[in-house]
């Protein structure tokens, strides 16, 4: 299949507990909870979103005819000397296009696989990092993974709600926007009241990295 894709590059993983590790950045183009329009946004399912995932005109963006030539550009975008290859696979929202045959190539190729997904469509098999983000009002469809990073505060989805599901790390993440400093001090409340609860803090923001 053909994947349309926003933008490829290297960077830190600047998120939850694998913040400060390298990692190529593909970002697919495009969400289901969301059109990517700002006229959207007021009525959009996910109406607080940091990211430009419209379009194919980032950096290493494009359309990729299948998954041999997706996981050759992410290959080629990797800048590093030993250690484990790591990709992250986000958007918009990742899990529309990712497939088993992208999986299989990125393996092939030596990567660990790492996915930012919203929750609302079930990965493929062979993903080896699973971070599910889920959204107020969108249905959960995943039940388990490595890290659930909940951004805080959302109203109808408080951290109760999805502190019993199967997953190895609990995470909030305070909501980037004009309320951060408040939600920043709100998400160390939380945690600091319910430890099996820690924060992630966007660390790529606060040092002026991609
Ligand atoms: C842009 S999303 C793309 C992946 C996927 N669609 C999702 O929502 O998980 C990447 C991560 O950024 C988080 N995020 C988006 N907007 C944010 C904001 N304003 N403040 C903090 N985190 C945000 C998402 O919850 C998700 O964990
Ligand atoms: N450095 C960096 N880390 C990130 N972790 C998750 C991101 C995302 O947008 O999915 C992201 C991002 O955009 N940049
Ligand atoms: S689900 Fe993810 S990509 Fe889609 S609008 Fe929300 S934060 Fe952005
Ligand atoms: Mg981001």
């Amino acid at each position: 299949m053909a994947y349309s894709v926003k933008e490829i590059f290297y960077t830190l993983q600047g998120e939850g507990r694998n913040a400060g590790r390298a990692t190529v950045f593909c970002r697919f183009a495009g969400c289901n909870l969301w059109s990517g329009r700002e006229q959207d946004r007021g009525a959009a399912v996910c109406t607080f979103c940091d990211t430009d995932f419209v379009g194919t005109n980032g950096t290493g963006g494009g359309k990729f005819r299948d998954a041999e030539a997706l996981a050759a550009a992410v290959d080629a975008e990797w800048q590093g000397d030993g250690g484990r290859k790591m990709v992250v696979l986000t958007g918009g929202e990742p899990l529309l296009q990712v497939d088993p045959a992208l999986v299989e190539a990125l393996h092939a190729r030596g990567f660990e696989i790492a996915v930012e997904t919203n929750g609302t469509c079930p990965p493929p098999p062979g993903i080896d990092w699973l971070c599910v983000s889920p959204k107020a009002d969108a249905p959960l469809a995943v039940a388990g993974g490595d890290e659930l990073k909940l951004v805080y505060p959302q109203a109808a989805a408080m951290p109760e709600r999805f502190s019993d599901l199967a997953f190895d790390h609990f995470l909030l993440q305070p909501m980037d926007g004009p309320a951060l400093a408040e939600n920043t001090a709100a998400a160390i409340a939380y945690c600091m009241a319910h430890p099996k609860w820690r924060l992630s803090v966007q660390t790529h923001k606060v040092i002026g990295i991609r």
